[in-house]
């Protein structure tokens, strides 16, 4: 029942095509019900009337039938298919933008592809589960009392014979529940694992070129994927264990039939019409229950990935207010701290004030703190410091940073990445307004050469492809950053893979526009500082980096 109110509101919103699919369902189960009863009264008729109309009129009604059936299983299974879809991929990205908004730390210790896979899996399986059991489970309980009804008043006797088998189908799904659900979740966990792993060694194909570890990566599926064959080969084993006692009991039943139903043939308590419309539904008493039987077990499954969907979405969201703000003239921190696992300080007790119309510079030694530190004040790490920090004058706890980032502050990241795209697509990347001649003439200031690229601002990117270089990387980065004409800008490492007349191309810009900005650039460069207002090192951030009797716990 929790998974139905889960899923439901991702299926009812396709309430044309569920429509369809259950009107359908209900028309081929109508069907599927009448068709042994026709059948069984056409051959009585045959031995009783010989009469050849009899044979016209079955003829056609089968004809007629068989017509309805191939049409109406094409409408559902269409209309299923694209419910399905939609509803899984609604879910998936409802799933994924609780996770866009997970705090930055969740992701230190996740494997993403895996992520990726497991809500991917888990979302169309549940989909799959109700759609295709939320109708069945009501039409197979009706075929389960209409049939009885018919069989009861047709042979008592016989009907009686089957009641002890239900309990004991019960007992051999409550036998095997638990084992199906723990061997059914280790399955799914290993072969999302194996599938990204296997991600992860086409994505560092050039690590595994450049050192030719071509023997020791393929070692390294191969030993993962060992640990999917037994986790494997262990579900199929409870799984084959469990269906097989299904067949099992189809044997016992249908010799019951067969014996007890060939007697009352002999002794006059059935005609042989009769005997082939109870034979037809007792096969569907059987498929009733191996039904239920199979329901049990795709329920485990479907309970393994509600259970793991679950997991992410009560995961909390991070921290972000809902105040905006249209202008940043000024950032202050006020005794601030920050750790990331509470054994040393990475940001300690630090004090500052950044104002609009200057250049502020961020050096010091590697793993110092500086990424840090800017990750801190664009609100990346709202769960975790402690002191204040002020935009303008509200804390930025406070603040919808979500907009404020969107809208008015502009980053370069030391390696910025790029989406596979156009140039062009790349630079305008999350701005809404923008001006196209901007993006030419920026591109140009900073000596990107556009004439190199076949299509020009129109020519295609990959991130993992070589088409382009790190520096012209940056230099769209930088584009992007400039183009939105924010209030703040953050500049991380900009010069690390620069050539010295780009950096002088940047300082150029940089001096142009900073009366009405704050800009901070993290650099190890001593090519930039010249421009600098004020120059910040990283031991002012972090006084004390040995210092763990001052650590502060939230
Ligand atoms: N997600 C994280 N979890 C735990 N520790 C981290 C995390 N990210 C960074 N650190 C640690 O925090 C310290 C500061 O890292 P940070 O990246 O801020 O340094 P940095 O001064 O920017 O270094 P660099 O100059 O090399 O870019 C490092 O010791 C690093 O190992």
């Amino acid at each position: 029942m929790k998974i139905f109110k889960f899923i439901k509101k991702y299926i009812f919103k396709y309430k044309l095509q569920l429509f369809i699919f259950f009107i359908l369902s209900i028309l081929s189960w109508i069907i599927s019900i009448s068709i042994p009863y026709i059948t069984g009264n056409y051959i009585d008729s045959l031995i009783y009337s010989q009469n050849s109309s009899t044979i016209f009129n079955f003829t056609m009604k089968i004809l007629l039938i068989g017509i309805v059936s191939i049409v109406s299983s094409f409408i559902m299974n269409y209309s299923y298919v694209k419910l399905q879809t939609k509803s899984a991929i609604d879910l998936n990205l409802d799933v994924l933008n609780h996770i866009f908004k997970l705090p930055i730390l969740y992701f230190k210790d996740i494997d993403t592809t895996y992520l990726n896979q497991r809500v991917n899996s888990d979302s169309n399986t549940l989909v799959s589960f109700i759609l295709n059991n939320m109708l069945d489970s009501i039409i197979k309980s009706l075929t389960l009392i209409f049939v009885f009804y018919i069989s009861i008043r047709i042979n008592r006797k016989l009907t009686i014979l089957l009641i002890p088998f239900i309990p004991l189908y019960l007992a051999i799904y409550f036998i095997f529940k638990k084992p199906l659900f723990k061997s059914g979740h280790d399955l799914k966990e290993k072969q999302n694992k194996f599938f990204s792993k296997m991600n992860e060694q086409l994505y560092n194909i050039k690590l595994i070129k450049l050192n030719s570890t071509f023997e020791e990566s393929g070692e390294q599926l191969r030993e993962n994927f060992s640990t999917v064959l037994v986790s494997l080969l262990k579900y199929t084993r409870i799984s084959y264990i469990f269906s097989s006692s299904d067949s099992m009991t189809v044997t016992i039943y249908q010799i019951t039939i067969f014996l007890f139903g060939g007697m009352e043939i002999i002794n006059g308590g059935l005609t042989i019409g009769q005997f082939t419309i109870i034979n037809s539904y007792f096969s569907m008493i059987m498929e009733c229950i191996s039904y239920y039987l199979s329901l049990g077990k795709s329920y485990q499954d479907a309970l393994v990935s509600y259970n793991r969907l679950e997991k992410i979405l009560n995961q909390s969201k991070e921290a972000n207010g809902d105040k905006t703000l249209d202008t940043i003239d000024t950032i202050i921190l006020e005794n601030v701290y920050f750790s990331y696992d509470y054994t040393r300080n990475i940001i300690n007790d630090f004090n500052y004030e950044f104002k609009k119309g200057s250049i502020y510079c961020i050096t010091g030694r590697n793993g110092t703190g500086k990424s840090t530190f800017i990750n801190l004040i664009l609100g990346l790490f709202n769960d975790y410091y402690k002191g204040n920090i002020y935009y303008n004058s509200l804390e930025l706890r406070k603040l919808d940073m979500y907009s404020v980032r969107k809208r008015i502050i502009g980053i370069s990241e030391q390696e910025p990445r790029l989406i596979n795209d156009t140039i062009k697509k790349n630079v305008v990347y999350g701005i809404n307004k923008y001006n196209y001649g901007d993006i030419e003439e920026l591109l140009k200031k900073l000596n990107f050469d556009l004439n190199k690229f076949s299509k020009g601002i129109n020519t295609s990117l990959y991130e993992d492809a070589n088409n382009i270089s790190g520096g012209e990387k940056l230099k769209i980065s930088l584009t992007r950053t400039f183009l939105k004409d924010p209030d703040v800008i953050i500049l991380d490492e900009p010069t690390s893979v620069l050539d010295i007349n780009s950096i002088e191309k940047l300082k150029f810009i940089l001096n142009q526009i900073k009366e009405y900005k704050i800009i901070i650039i993290v650099t190890h460069s001593k090519e930039i500082l010249d421009i600098a207002d004020e120059v910040i090192s990283s031991n002012e951030i972090c006084y004390n980096l040995n210092d763990k009797i001052n650590v502060y716990q939230s």
